[in-house]
C-alpha cells in the first residue's frame, strides 16, 4: 500500500498525487494477464500498476483490444489474478480464498456492457436483486423506496414496473446502472455506461456517478470511449497494448500547463510543446531548510515551485538575494548559457517543485527562438 515514503519520490509531474498518504480503494501492482493455454497462450496485460483513492473518478480508455475491460474484471475479482498484487479496499485479492471474495464483491457496484438483466422482472426488482445480495438487509418497503429514487435518479421514474422486454436499450442500460448504485457501493466499475444513452440520459447518469464519488467517497473506474463525459474525470489512464501508458491526473495537468503558460521564459511557446513540456515534467517534493541547488554546480535541470517558498542566496556570504514562491521558477540560467549555477536555491517550507529536463527546456527555447525569427522575417517581408 502507499506510504509516507512516497511522499518524497519523485513522479511523472501530471501524476502528482497529494494524497499520497491516504489509503488506495484500489491498488494494482505489476498485474499481467494471459488468455488460452499451451501454444494459443497469449498475453494481454503486461506489468500494470494503478492507485484509485476513495472519491475519485477514472476513465480508462484505450484502442479495442487494449485490455481495458480484462483489468477492470480483475479489479472487479470477476477474474483470478494470474500474476502480480491486487487490493481491493484493502484486500489482497491475490491471495484471497473464495468465500473472502464473494463477501469483499458485494462491497462492489458493476455496470456492465451486457446488461444482465433478468427478462422476468420487472425494472424495479432488477435493481433490487443488489439490495438482496447485501448482508444487512433493510425492510421490504425501505429498499422498494431505494429503488425507486434510484431509478427516477436515472430518469425511469414512470417506467419501474416494465420488464426488460418492454424497455429501449438506452432504457434498460439505465436499469443496470440504478443496479450497479442502489447500495451505494465503496467501489463502482462501469464498462462503457453510457454508450446506448442519448447526451442527456449520458449526463444524468455520469452526474450520479460524481454526486456517489464526491457525497460517498465511492471510488468510481469508468472504461469508456465516450469523450463527451471526459469532463468527469478526475484521472484519465490510457492503455496501449496492454500496459498503461499514461495515466493523468487533470487537475495536475491543467495547473502545470497553467503555469507554464504563465511563466515569461515559455513566451511564444505553442500549447502543443506546453503539453508535452507538462508531460515530460516531474514532481519533486522538498523538504524546508533543503538546498535545491548548489551555486557553482553545473545545471542540467528547469524547475517550476508548485508549492511552497524557497529562497534565493548567493555566495561570497550565502547572502539572501530573494524569496520566490508558487509559479516561480529558476535554474533556466546555466541551461541558457551552460554555466554553473550562479546562486543556491534553499527550501524554506516545505513544498514541491515541477522539473524540466535540460533537453526539454532547450527544446522549448528552440521553438520559442524560431517562433521569434519567423515573426521578425514575417513582418520584415511586409
Ligand atoms: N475470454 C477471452 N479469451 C481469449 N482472449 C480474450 C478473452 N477476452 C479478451 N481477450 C483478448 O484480450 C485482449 C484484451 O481484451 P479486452 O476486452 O480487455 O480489451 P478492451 O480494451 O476492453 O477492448 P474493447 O474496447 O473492444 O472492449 C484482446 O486481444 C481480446 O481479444
Amino acid at each position: 500500500m502507499a506510504d509516507e515514503a512516497s511522499m518524497t519520490e519523485i513522479v511523472p509531474a501530471t501524476q502528482f498525487d497529494t494524497q499520497s498518504g491516504r489509503r488506495a480503494a484500489i491498488e494494482v501492482r505489476g498485474v499481467e494477464h494471459f488468455f488460452g493455454n499451451g501454444d494459443a497462450r497469449k498475453q494481454v496485460l503486461f506489468n500494470n500498476n494503478l492507485i484509485v483513492r476513495p472519491g475519485e473518478i477514472v476513465i480508462m480508455t484505450g484502442q479495442s483490444g487494449s485490455g481495458k475491460t480484462t483489468l477492470l474484471t480483475l479489479i472487479g475479482t470477476l477474474r483470478r489474478v494470474q500474476t502480480g498484487e491486487l487490493f481491493v479496499l484493502g484486500q489482497g485479492v491475490h491471495q484471497s480464498s473464495v468465500a473472502q471474495i464473494n463477501q469483499l464483491r458485494r462491497r462492489l457496484g458493476f455496470i456492465f456492457q451486457a446488461h444482465n438483466l433478468f427478462s422476468s422482472l420487472t425494472a424495479l426488482q432488477n435493481v433490487r436483486m443488489a439490495l438482496e445480495l447485501q448482508p444487512q438487509r433493510r425492510s421490504r418497503s425501505e429498499e422498494n423506496r431505494r429503488c425507486q429514487e434510484m431509478l427516477e435518479a436515472v430518469g425511469l421514474g414512470e417506467r419501474v414496473h416494465y420488464k426488460p422486454r418492454g424497455l429501449s436499450g438506452g432504457q434498460k442500460q439505465r436499469v443496470a446502472v440504478a443496479r450497479g448504485l442502489v447500495h451505494q457501493p465503496e467501489i463502482l466499475l462501469a464498462d462503457e455506461p453510457t454508450a446506448a444513452l442519448d447526451e442527456e440520459s449520458g449526463r444524468k447518469v455520469v452526474t450520479l456517478f460524481q454526486q456517489q464519488a464526491r457525497e460517498r467517497g465511492t471510488a468510481i473506474v469508468i472504461v469508456t470511449h465516450d469523450n463527451r463525459i471526459l469532463d468527469v474525470a478526475d484521472r484519465i489512464v490510457k492503455m496501449d497494448f496492454g500496459t498503461i501508458a499514461r495515466d493523468t491526473r487533470v487537475s495536475e495537468a491543467s495547473n502545470i500547463g497553467e503555469m507554464l503558460s504563465r511563466c515569461s521564459i515559455f513566451d511564444g511557446v505553442t500549447i502543443r510543446t506546453m503539453t508535452q513540456l507538462a508531460d515530460r515534467m516531474k514532481a519533486q517534493p522538498y523538504k524546508a531548510g533543503s538546498r535545491i541547488i548548489r551555486q557553482g554546480d553545473p545545471g542540467d535541470t528547469f524547475y517550476l515551485i508548485r508549492d511552497g517558498e524557497m529562497e534565493v542566496r548567493r555566495d561570497p556570504g550565502n547572502r539572501l538575494v530573494a524569496t520566490i514562491g508558487p509559479g516561480d521558477f529558476f535554474g533556466e540560467t546555466a541551461l541558457l548559457t551552460g554555466e554553473p549555477r550562479n546562486a543556491h536555491v534553499d527550501a524554506k517550507t516545505d513544498g514541491v517543485v515541477y522539473t524540466l529536463d535540460a533537453q526539454s527546456f532547450r527544446e522549448a527555447m528552440g521553438e520559442r527562438a524560431s517562433l521569434d525569427q519567423e515573426v521578425r522575417s514575417t513582418l520584415f517581408a511586409n
